[in-house]
């Protein structure tokens, strides 16, 4: 699904920052991998690179067999849209829309909506187990129901990878549970995870474990 080949991503800073140094990874269909590592050791910049938000400086990058370094932004973003879905710490709802309208909006992004848009959020909404707040404004759910909406946003394009940015970093323990049992049903459905996280309890769940440290990527 993922083979990343000596990428190398710098910053231009004076002195330079090298974000990434030779990154190599290789990430099967159906993994369930946690990245793990200290602030500012290349985390973001990684999941970036992964989600084709950024392009790394050198190396190659396989997704699902593309070479995406070679690709033009149009083709990119259609390739992002189509595969990849994102979750990150802080939800990302828009809060005057609804619960529902919000999970639609994920379709914007990737090219022009699809047909049955209203039945496939309310089929995400339902798979998460937030389908009775489908009418609800965001600022009314709670910190793990906003995440399992942000949730089924990412999944509305059926994205063959889910990339997700400290997913617990604002939720309590049993909010935390709830989104990891979640990740586990995703999982035993055959999507592929990765998952940034600094919590022994989120990556302790994942199959795989990889350390970034200073942008040297090391298996544990
Ligand atoms: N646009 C940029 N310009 C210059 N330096 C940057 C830029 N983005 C990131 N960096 C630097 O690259 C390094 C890696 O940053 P990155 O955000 O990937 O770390 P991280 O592991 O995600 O950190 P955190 O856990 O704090 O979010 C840091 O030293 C950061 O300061």
């Amino acid at each position: 699904m993922i083979l990343l080949n000596d990428v190398s991503r710098v910053f231009p800073a004076d002195p330079p920052v090298h974000a990434l140094r030779g990154v190599r990874l290789r990430v099967e269909r159906g993994d369930y991998l946690a990245v793990v590592g200290p602030s500012g050791s290349g985390k973001s910049t990684l999941l970036n690179t992964l989600g084709l938000l950024d392009r790394p400086g050198s190396g190659s990058y396989l997704l699902d067999g593309i070479e995406t370094t070679a690709l033009g932004d149009g083709a990119r973003t259609r390739l992002r849209g189509r595969r990849i879905g994102f979750v990150f710490q802080s939800f990302h709802l828009l809060p005057h829309r609804t619960v529902s309208e919000n999970v639609m909006l994920a379709e914007l992004y990737g090219g022009p909506p699809r047909r049955g848009r209203r039945e496939r959020a309310m089929a995400m909404l339902e798979k998460v187990g937030m389908a009775h707040r489908a009418g609800f404004l965001p600022g009314r759910l709670s910190g793990g129901e906003r995440q399992r909406v942000a949730i089924a946003r990412a999944l509305l394009g059926e994205p063959s990878l889910l990339l997700c940015d400290e997913p617990t970093g604002n939720l309590d323990s049993g909010n935390t549970e709830m989104v990891l049992d979640l990740f586990d049903t995703l999982h035993g459905q055959g999507l592929t995870l990765l998952v940034i996280t600094h919590e022994d309890a989120v990556s302790a769940r994942a199959g795989r474990r990889v350390r970034i440290s200073d942008g040297l990527l090391t298996e544990e």
